[in-house]
């Protein structure tokens, strides 16, 4: 199944002083999803934000946010983020005892599933899982930081599980996130992911170049 590719800029690279109107800026850029890394120094080694932000930055958009959880336990939080306007929650099987209860979590609160693999693990994980999630996510660098260099093993994975999505048969997005630029975007759409995660490649320039860096990404 062939579909639009989506971007999703991740405000990791967004003005922190300034992230209500970053989050205005790329919706008006031409945005699909707004992706929020929330970290928490324990399961990464880094500390972003928290639901009260998610929730400040709700009214500046009404575009999807995207909220990719790297903090541990995860579940104890995800009725807040629910609560704070996540209208995608994507978690780390690490990150808590139970992914599938925690999946099954995220839905009973009205909000879609992802479930995200780290470089340094399988696509079968998903062999249990895939029945379950709206959104797999590849991760193509380790979590933690914005600004990494893309892993190239990852477009394997990519073109792995989008064949498992295929048998499947269900409506699932496909997610890649980590160094994705001008030259790691093509490899990505071409190896089958659908939703494109970019920090740096998304905000480098400011506000005047979010449009243009957004397109680009897309294809042109
Ligand atoms: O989840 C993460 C990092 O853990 C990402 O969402 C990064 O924030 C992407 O940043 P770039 O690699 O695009 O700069
Ligand atoms: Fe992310």
């Amino acid at each position: 199944m062939t579909r639009p590719v989506l971007i999703s800029p991740s405000i990791l690279s967004a003005d922190f002083a300034r992230l209500g109107e970053e989050v205005r800026a790329i919706d008006e850029a031409g945005c699909d999803w707004v992706h929020i890394d929330v970290m928490d120094g324990h399961f990464v080694p880094n500390i972003t934000i928290g639901p009260a932000v998610v929730k400040a930055l709700r009214p500046h958009t009404k575009k999807p946010f995207d909220v990719h959880l790297m903090i541990s336990p995860v579940d104890l939080y995800l009725d807040a983020f629910a609560s704070a306007g996540a209208d995608i929650i994507t978690v780390h099987p690490e990150a808590g005892p139970h992914i599938h209860r925690t999946v099954q979590h995220i839905r009973s609160l009205g909000v879609k599933a992802g479930v995200v693999l780290n470089p340094g693990t399988p696509a079968k994980m998903l062999d249990y899982l895939i029945d379950d999630v709206d959104l797999i996510l590849v991760m193509s660098v380790n979590p933690g930081f914005g600004g990494q260099s893309f892993i190239p093993s990852q477009l394997r994975k990519i073109e792995a599980i989008r064949k498992m999505i295929e048998k499947s048969g269900r409506d699932i997005r496909l997610q890649v996130d980590g160094g994705i630029d001008l030259i790691t975007a093509p490899q990505a759409i071409a190896a089958g992911a659908d939703v494109l995660v970019a920090g740096t490649a998304t905000f480098r320039g400011g506000p005047s170049a979010y449009a243009d860096n957004i397109r680009a990404l897309r294809g042109g």
